[in-house]
């Protein structure tokens, strides 16, 4: 999963950097490898900083102060194709047509012919591995066509219909032309979020656009309004248009975003994701309830795994009157474990992050929540350090029902084989991650806790749990491909094997050679000619 921002201030003359930098700060949890910030400054400029690793370690007041300009983009990383490379870091850039920056949350799944189509028939190169550059490529390629010298909404509009004709694949993405505006959108089943906000002010309004709403709420944005799915949106200083681009297809917000990726104060399409959650420990209840009577089995007390679970934890301990207490106290330095690169650095950090206290443990029956199971590092670390600090009996109860299809719309598990419920009855799950039992939740009972908040929604994607796939086009063959490409065994070797080279200067994707230690440069790609020609102002921080 990525974060995505759009900034667009109504006074070009007051640097936007700095509260998008504050607003990719509130994104970190959909990102933790890279992040970046272009932003668009006088005679159409742009100005980059982008690099592996978090929003606090990448931008400081030095950084930041060279980010000149009202309007720009923002991105932080958790790569689901391409590499960790610096290189594969966003936003991306292309200088032709007009100098366009580009910001993806998603992941495509025809690449395959996409990328033949580019070099066979769009003579465009692609200098990495990203399906992010691959799609900038396409919108960049459809803009081109127009052949004009100067475009307009109605340009912007055609590109982004024919991209969506082309492309597969889940996306919510903001663009930025340089000298003209801002963009957003969103595919055709609206798969990942993205939305958009106002912020009024005496002089003009400032406009928004961004992954989840905790963004708006904080920058004192209001009107909080999601992109609907297969819409376009083009912000300029003088105008707001908004457009269906893409043929009626069905909507189906995935539904793992409710699940653990989002905020829990965040509002995706008319959800509170927050509420959605304490709906998951309510139902969640009923079923703990059911299994444990049935097994005259009894608990002593309820513990979630922080962070995500503690919201649903509660309302489970509430409904079935049972004590809830904080017996894993979380490191508050140490991110999300999950969406860390590398099985390795998952289990060490599990074991950094959670402390088991043994007050709270020790000879009782306790339960454990969590909003998922997936590969089972956490449960299985947790669950041994609870038994080490004397627990009796450890029952695990999981928000989410068995996860036994890999994610291809921005979540990276792309292997079934290290899905810990792939294969695997729930009591075989259990005896894999050291539990004296595991109770998941059904999944009509995920699906109505989140549907009950905004019953338009008709579909989630739930293809991590049933195998259903909304896009269609993900088989046998697809997998298979996948899990070469990606399996947790292969990047590793691929990582090692790879160094850090970043590509060859000059292209769009923007790449500095490598440099070691913390050093900080300016490079400039792209040719300047004269005051309309675009050039970039690249920061790299390594
Ligand atoms: O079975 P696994 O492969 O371990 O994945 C599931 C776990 O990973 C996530 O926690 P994470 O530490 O990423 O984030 P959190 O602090 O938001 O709970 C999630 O909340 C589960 O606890
Ligand atoms: N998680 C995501 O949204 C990833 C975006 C894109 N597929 C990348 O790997 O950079
Ligand atoms: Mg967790």
């Amino acid at each position: 999963m990525c974060g995505i921002l759009g900034l667009l201030l109504h006074d070009s003359t007051i640097n936007c950097a700095p509260e998008i930098c504050e607003g990719l700060s509130l994104l970190q949890h959909r990102g933790q490898d890279a992040c970046g910030i272009v932003t668009c400054g006088p005679k159409g400029r742009f100005y980059q900083c982008k690099a592996n690793g978090m929003v606090r370690d990448i931008f400081d007041e030095s950084s930041i102060r060279k980010l000149i300009g009202g309007m720009g983009v923002g991105h932080v990383r958790y790569p689901t194709a391409g590499s960790f490379n610096n290189a594969e870091a966003q936003p991306f850039y292309v200088n032709s047509p007009y100098g366009i920056v580009f910001a993806h949350n998603g992941n495509l799944i025809n690449t395959t012919s996409l990328l033949q189509y580019m070099d066979a028939t769009a003579h465009r190169h692609i200098n990495t591995s990203s399906d992010s550059e691959l799609l900038l490529n396409i919108f960049a390629n459809n803009l081109q066509q127009t052949g004009k010298f100067r475009i307009n909404e109605e340009d912007i509009f055609t590109a982004i219909g024919g991209m969506m004709k082309q492309v597969k694949g889940a996306y919510a993405c903001v663009a930025m032309l340089a000298g003209f505006g801002i963009i957003a959108f969103r595919d055709p089943n609206g798969i990942r979020p993205v939305g958009m906000a106002v912020r009024r002010t005496e002089t003009g309004n400032d406009y928004l656009f961004a992954s989840e709403s905790v963004v708006a709420d904080a920058s004192g944005f209001t009107d909080w309004d999601d992109v609907k799915p297969g819409e376009a949106i083009i912000i300029t200083r003088t105008s707001i248009s908004r457009r269906q681009v893409a043929e009626p297809a069905t909507f189906a917000p995935d539904i793992f975003e409710y699940v653990y990726f989002a905020r829990p104060d965040s509002v995706l399409d008319g959800v509170s994701v927050y509420r959605s959650r304490m709906a998951m420990g309510d139902m969640l209840a009923e079923e703990v309830k059911r299994v444990l009577s049935k097994m005259d089995l009894s608990v002593d007390v309820v513990i979630p795994v922080p962070d995500t679970s503690r919201v649903a934890a509660l309302n489970l301990a509430q409904k079935l009157n049972l004590p809830y207490r904080e017996g894993f106290i979380k490191n508050r330095y140490i991110g999300r474990t999950f969406i860390m690169p590398g099985q390795q650095m998952r289990k060490k950090n599990v074991r950094r992050k959670l402390n088991a206290m043994a007050l709270e443990f020790s000879g009782r029956n306790v339960l454990l929540v969590d909003d998922s199971i997936v590969r089972g590092t956490t449960s299985k670390e947790i669950i041994q350090m609870a038994k080490d600090v004397g627990a009796k009996k450890v029952i695990v109860a999981s928000c989410a029902p068995p996860i036994r299809y890999p994610n291809v719309y921005g979540i990276d598990m792309p292997s079934r084989s290290e899905l810990v419920a792939y294969g695997r009855k729930e009591e075989d799950v259990a005896e894999a991650i050291g539990a004296d039992l595991v109770i998941f939740q059904t999944l009509p009972d995920l699906i109505e806790s989140v549907r009950h908040l905004n019953p338009s929604i008709k579909r989630f994607d739930c293809s991590l749990f049933d195998g259903d796939y909304v896009t269609g086009g993900v088989d046998e063959a697809y997998f298979s491909k996948l899990e070469t490409l990606r399996a947790d065994n292969v990047m590793g070797k691929a990582a090692m094997m790879s160094g850090d080279l970043g590509p060859a200067e000059g292209k769009g994707g923007g790449g500095a050679p490598p440099m070691n230690g913390i050093t900080e440069d300016v490079v400039s790609i792209g040719t300047m000619n004269g005051d309309d020609t675009v050039g970039l102002h690249n920061t790299w921080k390594r």
